[in-house]
């Protein structure tokens, strides 16, 4: 059955705003590091150049890998971190998360877990492409009921999906091994919607902007770098990037499109380990 959706009071005829986060891998121990970047000083980072842009956001989007140590603290150490944006956040989780303990943790007074967001002339759908145990992600049934369920109920609303895993290919050999196993078939069922106008992703670590060419148009595909270590483009092993940790604005208009850029931590302080082979 559907769940209820969270409602934004956004007169239709206004665009929503966003700002995505995504893959933050926090510890419990805020002084721990992920390939010689501490990831909890690369998202204050990252939420510092948020605040000094004011840009006026309605939400704040979290797509998954939250945690890098499944532990509660990780997640409360998130919460304490954006609290400055003074922005509800809503979350889905990515393959670094265990979603149990992500819903028991992910406790703040505007922090939502919500399938489905309705704002201004928009349904957001926070999709779960998780797989238990696996790096890589799919598309179960489900999700592509909630999907068809959530069109159904609100029909003239234009829609983005959010999820964590890539279902296009990255031409990054050894991450292209953990991407959504059925985007092909993901992309073509949900292109026959005409209300999706876009699906916006993490889980790369690396700015990534296409159209995908559906049955009704133009549909946006979009991945945004992560807030800590940031992924070589087009390298067949792995590799870690000198770019610093971003993030992304998005402009929801009221006609189903869509402005949107990613923008980055300014300056070069976080530099991760050159010599790393993975995680
Ligand atoms: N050297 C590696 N080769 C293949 N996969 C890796 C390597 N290092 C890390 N990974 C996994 O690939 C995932 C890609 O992004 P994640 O942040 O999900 O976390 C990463 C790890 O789970
Ligand atoms: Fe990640």
């Amino acid at each position: 059955m559907l769940k209820e959706a969270i409602s934004y009071s956004i007169p239709r005829c206004e665009s929503v705003r966003l700002v995505q986060v995504t893959d933050p891998h926090l510890f419990a121990d805020p002084e721990a590091q992920l390939l010689g970047v501490n990831t909890a000083n690369s998202l204050n980072a990252v939420v510092n150049t948020i605040e000094a842009l004011h840009y006026p956001a309605h939400m704040l989007l979290a797509t998954g890998d939250i945690s890098q140590d499944y532990s509660g603290d990780s997640y409360h150490n998130f919460v304490s971190a954006i609290a400055p944006l003074k922005l509800p956040c809503h979350y889905l989780p990515g393959n670094h998360d265990d979603p149990r303990i992500m819903n028991l943790h992910m406790q703040g007074a505007e922090v939502y877990g919500h399938k489905r967001i309705l704002a201004g002339n928009w349904q957001i759908i926070m999709l779960d492409s998780t797989v238990t145990g696996k790096p890589g992600g799919h598309m179960g049934e489900e999700e592509f009921e909630l999907i068809r369920a959530a069109i159904e109920a609100e029909p003239y609303r234009h829609v983005l999906l959010a999820m964590h895993h890539n279902p296009v290919l990255m031409q990054c050999g050894w991450l292209d091994q953990h991407c959504m196993d059925n985007g092909e078939e993901f992309l073509r069922r949900v292109s026959r919607y005409h209300q999706i106008k876009g699906a916006l992703w993490g889980h790369v670590h690396q700015e990534f902007d296409r159209d995908y060419d559906g049955e009704h148009g133009n549909m946006r595909l979009m991945a945004t770098p992560s807030t800590c270590i940031q992924f070589k483009p087009l390298s067949d092993y792995f590799a870690l990037d000198s770019c610093q940790p971003g993030y992304r604005l998005l402009e929801l208009k009221p006609d189903g499109s869509m402005h949107t850029n990613v923008y980055r931590v300014p300056g070069d302080r976080f530099a991760p380990d050159a010599k790393a082979s993975g995680y």
